[in-house]
């Protein structure tokens, strides 16, 4: 039968959930005693939140732990610590839950940017809003996980590649955007064959070993269509909500319609739809021309009952030297102004 130094030995690694300090650390293990001919034993554990699910699950373990190791029947009574061992231990556990992006502690929100077909600007407008959130005060990371084509890097004007710290990958930051891309993996850009399951790996290990830090937004910029990567996101992300790109056409609508109606299977809140070269405006008149067509970010965003973000126009970003990036737009761009303003909706929506 067991003996008091042996309970104690058994529990000393048993950790406070709460905490995620050993019991022994927090020198939680109050009382043990034993009656032998009973084969009872009984122990008072002082744990850092009482009541909880998490009490319920520490219980069960504990006493697994003494029954495999020959208890027939275990006492188990739980007590508060003392308020300056939790004050002591508490901020280094939200520190270290703030470390994995995807523990569900921290508070980042999630944003996917979707669309139904290739090419309509979803990494244009993944990148953009990124900057405009970061200009409004934000803390913004993009994981540029369209595996079909890697673009955001060159978007962005990002020419370094990430460098690896202890057993991290440091993001690579411009314009006080956090970046990772599988494009920074991948050797002269060459094609991948990618197969479900690999898709989802490289997903989780963007979350878990990257050291992105303490982020407000988390934009993702998705492979076209509704494929595997919407399930895995889903999977990995329950909380995620997604941005729908469209063009104009009411046919490209009716495609992103389908990426939408994925989001809403998955139970992704949809924050709205961007329609993306909405029109072009002439330089010498000033008069809208709508070349793509009409209406299409209108008409997805009542199939999926949302609204209409903004309309950005058929336009490059200012041409500029010192700081060079093909598809970020300026603060005084027409297009920069536009984000800006869906940037702050998604905040009024996320925060407000
Ligand atoms: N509003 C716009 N005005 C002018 N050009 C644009 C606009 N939006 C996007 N583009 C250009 O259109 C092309 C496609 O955009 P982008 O790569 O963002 O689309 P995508 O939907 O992410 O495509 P893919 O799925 O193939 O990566 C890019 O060359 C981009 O610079």
């Amino acid at each position: 039968m067991l003996i008091q130094e042996e309970v104690i030995e058994l529990l000393n690694s048993v950790k406070d959930p709460f905490l995620h300090r050993s019991l022994e650390e927090l020198n939680a293990i109050q009382s043990v005693t034993i009656k032998e001919e009973k084969k009872h034993v009984s122990v008072k554990i002082g744990i850092s939140k009482m009541n909880t699910g998490e009490q319920m699950q520490l219980q069960q373990e504990i006493v697994g732990i003494l029954k495999r190791n020959g208890a027939n029947t275990v006492g188990l009574r739980f007590e508060q610590l003392p308020e300056e061992t939790i004050k002591k231990y508490q901020s280094e556990a939200e520190k270290a839950k703030e470390e994995t992006l995807i523990s569900g502690a921290s508070n980042t929100q999630f944003v996917a940017v979707a669309s139904g077909k290739g090419g309509v600007g979803k990494s244009t407008v993944t990148v953009n809003l990124a900057v405009s959130l970061m200009r409004l005060g934000k803390k913004v990371g993009i994981i540029d996980a369209d595996i079909y084509g890697f673009s955001v890097p060159d978007m962005m004007g990002i020419e370094e590649r990430p460098v690896v710290r202890g057993e991290k990958i440091i993001p690579v930051e411009r314009f006080g955007v956090k970046v990772v891309s599988m494009g920074f993996f991948v050797e002269d850009n060459s094609p991948i064959i990618w197969r479900g399951p690999m898709l989802g790996k490289m997903l989780n290990s963007f979350f878990t070993e990257v050291e992105w830090g303490e982020l407000d937004y988390l934009l993702l910029d998705l492979p076209p269509g509704t494929g595997d990567i919407a399930m895995d996101v889903h999977e990995l992300l329950p909380s995620c909500k997604e941005v729908i790109v469209t063009t104009p056409h009411p046919t490209a609508a009716f495609v992103a319609a389908r990426a939408g109606q994925m989001a809403l299977k998955t139970d992704h809140e949809i924050l709205g739809v961007v329609e993306n070269m909405a029109y072009f405006e002439s330089k010498k008149t000033g008069e809208k021309e709508y070349v793509f067509g009409k209406g299409g970010g209108k008409k997805l965003a009542d199939v999926l009952k949302t609204k209409v973000l903004g309309q950005l126009s058929l336009q490059q970003p200012y041409e500029e030297e010192d700081e060079f990036a093909p598809s970020v737009y300026q603060e005084d761009h027409p297009n920069g102004k536009e984000y800006h303003k869906i940037a702050a909706k998604i905040i009024a929506k996320l925060e407000g």
